[in-house]
């Protein structure tokens, strides 16, 4: 069983364009789709397409589209009422792939609202395998929302707490960092920002720089680092070495939710007790069929395609990424 939080669900509306976007100008779309969203609740699309028992945990009114959807599309969720509607995020792609998306900042979460979606998640996570925290928070949560939960949930369970992994940006992913999840889920600029790279595009075609950063976490306290860089594919470091995976080149048709699916891809790996390399394997997969999909449409793992992805250890370079 894995358990999601998304504290900022979204509905993705994704629009498709057959050119370019020209700013300023009225365009017409060739087509549009509306999906229930936000980072947490798309790693559960995907494990539900894939028969893994999940269930999503957001914050929602019954009523909210959202909500309605994840009950149509038969996605086990737990909506705690807010009394607002959740917010919509817009994707424009075009037909190379390029995909300009714009997020906006969501219901606000009062400290008591805060406090209760925490003690959902404290008390849905008894006996789950993973406790994914997943996306931007809500205006008016602290910065260690995530650290605070990662704290809770090992000082409730002990030993038996399960294994908590954490995708989201800013502040709140670095607090969440300092409190040693088992699993994080940067992509190339969050794990520049997370190590102090000034630069992200020095990670740009360098895996071995990824590796290396990627390693600076896991010295200071994180359990694995599964970075996803796009068309360059994923590097997974781990204690025990870093790998690199790559899928054959393709022409994305809509990136949005790829890296979710890559993460769930991983998780699906590891909860059938995966090694490292192979739940890499799987990660790149899933992330590869979620882009060549429309919109934020999520594969099942029957849609993904392991053997085509081709995964080589990583050395790290002795010299310190600046
Ligand atoms: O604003 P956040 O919470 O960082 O990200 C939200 C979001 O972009 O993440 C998902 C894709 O990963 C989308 O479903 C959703 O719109």
């Amino acid at each position: 069983m894995i358990i999601t939080l998304t504290p900022n669900p979204s509905l993705d509306r994704t629009i498709s364009l057959d050119g370019v976007l020209a700013r300023g100008e009225v365009q017409r779309a060739v087509a549009s789709h509306v999906e229930p969203g936000g980072k947490g609740v798309n790693i559960c699309r995907a494990l539900e397409a894939s028969g893994v028992e999940s269930l999503a945990i957001l914050p929602g009114d019954a009523l909210d589209p959202v909500l309605i959807a994840l009950t149509e599309a038969g996605i086990p969720h737990l909506g705690m009422p807010i009394g607002a509607s959740i917010r919509s995020n817009v994707a424009i792609t075009e037909p190379d792939g390029t995909t300009t998306k714009v997020n906006v900042p969501g219901p606000v979460l009062t400290p008591a609202q805060q406090t209760e979606l925490i003690e959902l998640v404290l008390d849905r996570a008894d006996g789950a395998g993973w406790v994914v925290l997943a996306g931007s928070l809500p205006p008016g949560a602290p910065v260690d929302f995530y650290a605070d939960i990662i704290r809770k949930l090992r000082a409730r369970y002990g030993a038996a707490a399960p294994k908590v992994a954490v995708d989201s940006s800013g502040a709140p992913f670095a607090a969440a960092v300092g409190a040693g999840p088992d699993l994080i889920k940067p992509n190339g600029e969050e794990l520049a920002e997370l190590t102090g790279i000034p630069d992200p595009e020095a990670l740009e075609g360098n895996p071995a720089m990824v590796a290396t950063a990627s390693a600076r976490l896991v010295a200071g306290g994180v359990g694995a680092v599964l970075a996803t860089l796009g068309a360059q594919g994923a590097v997974l470091t781990t204690k025990d070495g870093s790998w690199l995976a790559q899928t054959p080149p393709m022409v994305a048709v809509s990136t949005v939710g790829a890296g979710d699916s890559s993460l769930a891809g991983f998780l699906l790996s590891d909860l059938a007790g995966g090694n490292a390399p192979d739940s890499l394997r799987q990660a790149a997969a899933h992330g590869a069929a979620a882009a060549s999909l429309p919109g934020s449409t999520v594969p099942a793992l029957n849609q993904t395609k392991p053997s085509d992805v081709t995964v080589t250890q990583l050395t790290h370079p002795k010299e310190d990424v600046q």
